[in-house]
């Protein structure tokens, strides 16, 4: 499990840490290093993680299907943009700059979506993660692999038509500063842009599973169901 412990046994030898650390290799960067490990800070993650990045234009239905993922399959559900709008409701430091970003339909500086990002899987007991609206950018993704130290193990794209997903948005209804057709406009843009270089390159690394993101919410799902139920009897 995920969870942070008061402390070790002092009596760890040195070379047991030596071994736990070559084991967690990957999750030395996550958990802020095997050195606070011995000072009894954080205990070692057991289980490998298990990465799923949500990706798809603005619309195409990432956080609703997300919301069926974590139901059936219990993963944990960090959504990039949820991260950021509540770095701008708890008006911290980078609070202003990240709402002038959203609302221009621009993407926030990688370092800190990623910083986010770490943080909550840090002090998550889960060890699947779905990753909804991250990464956007070709940035957010190196950036991601070099802070965090880990590639995904499945990328959904749900692909959706570009007046379905504006009418989506338009009807969206949550209050969102970015849910008006000259932001949705911009966004688009981008998305086209920036997010299917990303895409582009899962695809070509065998990692893609393109999701057709027309019909109802339970239609779609039943295309993404049996890409996790394979996983799951795999291990
Ligand atoms: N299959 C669907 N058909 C019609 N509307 C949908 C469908 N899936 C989601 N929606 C609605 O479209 C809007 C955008 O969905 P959302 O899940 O927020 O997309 P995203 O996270 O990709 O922007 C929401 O109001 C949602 O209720
Ligand atoms: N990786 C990310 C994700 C979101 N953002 C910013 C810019 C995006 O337009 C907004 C909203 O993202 P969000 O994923 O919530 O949007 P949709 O659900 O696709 O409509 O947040 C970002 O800068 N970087
Ligand atoms: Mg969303």
């Amino acid at each position: 499990m995920w969870r942070r412990v008061a402390s070790l046994s002092s009596s760890i030898s040195s070379s047991f840490l030596a071994q736990t650390a070559s084991r967690l290799n990957t999750w030395e960067s996550l958990t802020t290093g095997i050195a606070q490990q011995a000072k009894g800070v954080i205990a070692p993650k057991e289980k490998t993680p298990f990465i799923t990045f949500v990706l798809g234009g603005p619309g195409s239905g990432k956080g609703t299907q997300c919301i069926k993922i974590v139901e059936t399959f219990g993963f944990a559900h960090l959504s990039a943009g949820d991260l950021l709008r509540r770095e701008i409701a708890s008006k911290s430091a980078d609070g202003a700059m990240i709402l002038n970003t959203i609302k221009e339909g621009k993407i926030v500086p990688s370092q800190v979506t990623v910083k986010l990002i770490q943080k909550e899987m840090e002090l998550s007991d889960n060890h699947k993660f779905l990753i909804d609206g991250f990464p956007r950018t070709e940035e957010n993704r190196v950036s991601f692999e070099r802070i965090i130290g880990v590639e995904p193990n499945v990328v959904l794209f749900f692909d959706c038509p570009e007046e379905e997903m504006v009418k989506r948005v338009l009807n969206r209804n949550e209050g969102r500063v970015d849910d008006n057709l000259e932001t949705i406009k911009k966004r688009l843009t981008v998305f086209q842009a920036l997010s299917l270089p990303v895409i582009n390159y899962y695809s070509e690394r065998g990692k893609l599973y393109t999701i057709k993101a027309i019909g109802t919410e339970d239609e779609i799902f039943e295309q993404v169901r049996p890409i996790f139920a394979a996983f799951e009897t795999v291990g």
